[in-house]
């Protein structure tokens, strides 16, 4: 399973670098506009910051097929080999998948909200599908229930596609998807720390620390004593 930082900030991407097992970057439109420059620079820097070879994933802004088609080419020009072209699951953006496939271009499937636009971006050759879990739980539907479908779809199917799940609120909804072990998840700054953001944690490491400091002579640390 890939974890993915879903952001654009670049002193967060690094700090959870450092923290976290990271495989890479996932960028929406909304996410580059919060960063407040332009877009095509920061995706550059993105790169610049994770290396070529972490995975990123950005997005075309486009209605219509050609559109899409147009920008997935440069963005992949200007990104490199492991950039993942995030494509709307809407009826032009299936067959921009399709075209895009078959160019070697390789696709991220977003905006699902069902399992059927899943079936339908699998089946024009996306590599990843990204249900929004949270936005879909906002909804009154189950976010959770919806990714597992598309899991059994994938299944059924044998599909190449993997499923990279997105719009996390909590831990929560994490742990499920880990326990079900699907392709790839994409969280925020906030819900990353959330994992391991526990007070009893934070106490017992801290009392290990101060217990074995009480048999250290004044000044001297563990290392000093290997
Ligand atoms: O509900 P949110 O947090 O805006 O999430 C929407 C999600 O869709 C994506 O665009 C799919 O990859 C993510 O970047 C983002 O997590």
């Amino acid at each position: 399973m890939k974890l993915l930082i879903d952001y654009a900030d670049l002193d967060s991407i690094k700090e959870l670098i450092a923290l976290f097992p990271i495989d890479g970057v996932t960028t929406n439109p909304t996410i580059l506009a919060k960063a407040g420059e332009n877009p095509k620079d920061r995706l550059v820097k993105i790169r610049e910051l994770i290396g070529p070879d972490m995975d990123l994933h950005c997005q075309v802004v486009a209605s219509k097929k050609e559109e899409m088609v147009d920008q997935a080419r440069k963005l992949v020009a200007l990104l490199g080999e492991n950039t993942y072209i995030k494509v709307p699951s809407s009826g032009e953006g299936f067959k921009a998948m399709e075209e895009l496939t078959k160019e070697g271009i390789k696709i991220t499937a977003t905006g699902i909200y069902t399992p059927l636009q899943a079936f339908l971006a699998a089946k024009a050759g996306a590599k990843y599908l990204a249900p929004y879990v949270n936005r879909i739980d906002n909804l009154g539907y189950d976010g959770l229930g919806v990714t597992r479908k598309i899991q059994n779809i994938l299944e059924a199917n044998d599909f190449d596609a993997q499923i990279l799940a997105a719009s996390f609120k909590n831990s929560n909804q994490v742990l499920d998807l880990v326990e079900r072990g699907v392709g790839a998840l994409t969280l925020g700054p906030d819900v990353f720390k959330g994992l391991v953001n526990d007070k009893n944690v934070d106490f017992a490491i801290k009392t290990f620390e101060e217990d074995f400091e009480s048999i250290l002579e004044e000044g001297q640390t563990f290392s000093d004593i290997l």
